[in-house]
């Protein structure tokens, strides 16, 4: 294919998670757009014709139940919210099981809960799982588990989820479809004179002023998609945010047309251990580190010492995920600690030549390195 001019980022990509909104997929909150899911489908439809693998992430359980238990009003208490993503789920699967099947896709219901990719066994088990099902050709329709949650519901962040599912699976693309064209330099509900932006890095700090939230639903709006496609770039995965109302518009961003928002990959990609670290292992403890050592792992990417730490908290082993939390309380970073709570007490402060004399061995040098050490989002 002649990919001159085009977004090669995206053409001929192998892997695809494709997360479709609340926004999007509802018609003002109420009930689910049908004739809307069924064009996405039969654009996916293609996609899976070509040979590109696929994740769906879908939203949309409140909205459909909400429709089914007749209530017009979205609820605000976090039970009937929950009782209303339950009935809507079935309607969702129910609703994408038969559009796939025109194209004679099977699919497969997925719940998670974040919780369940920050515990090794279940991360592991969600990767291989998945992984079979894009192997045999069946489409994952992914959803957040909403009966065990609460803070999703209450935010409507679902882009989160899709991020840690492009981590999991190691995909190429993330699609957000939502109901803007694209991410603006302003919120373009607000803001008439809004402009779109074509292609950014996802690291790139001016996009935090630029995005706004979701409005009155209290959903994620765009910093959540920001914070998403960071994560997403974590496992070298590029995030293009885009209007799902664009006609054809998967099709399209297929073949390399600069549609909405590209938010792009460092060019390393990680490896898939630093996705791990990024988002899924359960913190055991903390460490409070000074100004000095706070500022060398922001900017100089460096190890933690023990000499930079000045508090140790928790318990937990060798090779357990801590916080690294300076003097104030921000997260700076988390990794996987050389010692153990009880060692990190005793050589804390200490500069790293004086642990062995105090220990009677000396394991490394660093209390965590910095190949196991992923930087916060600020
Ligand atoms: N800079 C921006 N560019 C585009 N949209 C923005 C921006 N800041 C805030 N928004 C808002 O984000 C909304 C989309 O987010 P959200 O409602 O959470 O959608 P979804 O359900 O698709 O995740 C848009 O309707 C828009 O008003
Ligand atoms: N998981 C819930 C809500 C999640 C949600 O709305 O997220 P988003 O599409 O990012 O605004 C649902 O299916 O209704």
């Amino acid at each position: 294919m002649d990919t001159s001019g085009k977004r090669t980022e995206i053409v001929n990509k192998q892997r695809w998670v494709v997360k479709i909104g609340s926004s999007l997929l509802t018609n003002n909150g109420q009930g689910l757009d049908r004739p809307a899911i069924a064009g996405w489908v039969e654009q996916m439809g293609r996609l899976r014709a070509q040979g590109i693998e696929l994740v769906l992430v879908s939203s949309g359980a409140v909205a459909a139940g909400m429709r089914r238990l007749g209530w017009t009003t979205r609820p605000h208490e976090m039970h009937k919210l929950q009782a209303a993503a339950a009935v809507g789920q079935m309607t969702l699967v129910h609703n994408y099981e038969k559009e796939f099947l025109k194209y004679n896709l099977q699919t497969a219901q997925i719940l998670l809960v974040h919780d369940d990719l920050a515990s090794r066994e279940r991360y592991l088990n969600a990767r291989s799982t998945i992984n079979t099902l894009i192997e045999l050709g069946v489409v994952p329709v992914v959803n957040e588990n909403d009966t065990v949650i609460t803070e999703e519901i209450r935010f409507g962040d679902n882009d989160t989820l899709g991020a840690l599912v492009a981590n999991l699976v190691e995909a190429d693309v993330l699609i957000l479809l939502t109901d803007q064209d694209g991410m603006f330099d302003a919120d373009p509900r607000s803001n008439p004179n809004a402009k779109m932006l074509n292609r950014l890095p996802a690291s790139d700090e001016r996009l935090d002023a630029m995005a706004g939230d979701g409005g009155a639903l209290g959903r994620g709006g765009m910093v959540t998609k920001v914070r998403a496609a960071r994560l997403a770039a974590r496992s070298g995965t590029h995030t293009v945010i885009v209007g799902g109302r664009i006609d054809n518009v998967i099709d399209r961003l297929s073949k390399g047309e600069e549609l909405g928002t590209l938010l792009l990959a460092d060019e390393e990609p990680k490896t898939a251990r630093k996705n791990w670290l990024a988002g899924h292992l359960q913190t055991c403890g903390e460490y409070i580190i000074d100004d000095g050592a706070a500022h060398s792992l922001r900017t100089q990417g460096s190890s933690l010492l023990p000499v930079g730490v000045t508090g140790v908290f928790g318990t937990f082993n060798r090779g357990d995920m801590v916080l690294c939390l300076d003097s104030e309380g921000n997260e700076v970073a988390r990794g996987l600690s050389n010692y153990s709570a009880l060692d990190s007490r005793r050589i804390a402060g200490l500069p790293s030549d004086e642990i062995e004399g105090v220990l009677g061995y000396v394991d490394q040098v660093e209390l965590i390195h910095r190949d196991n050490l992923v930087l916060s989002l600020i």
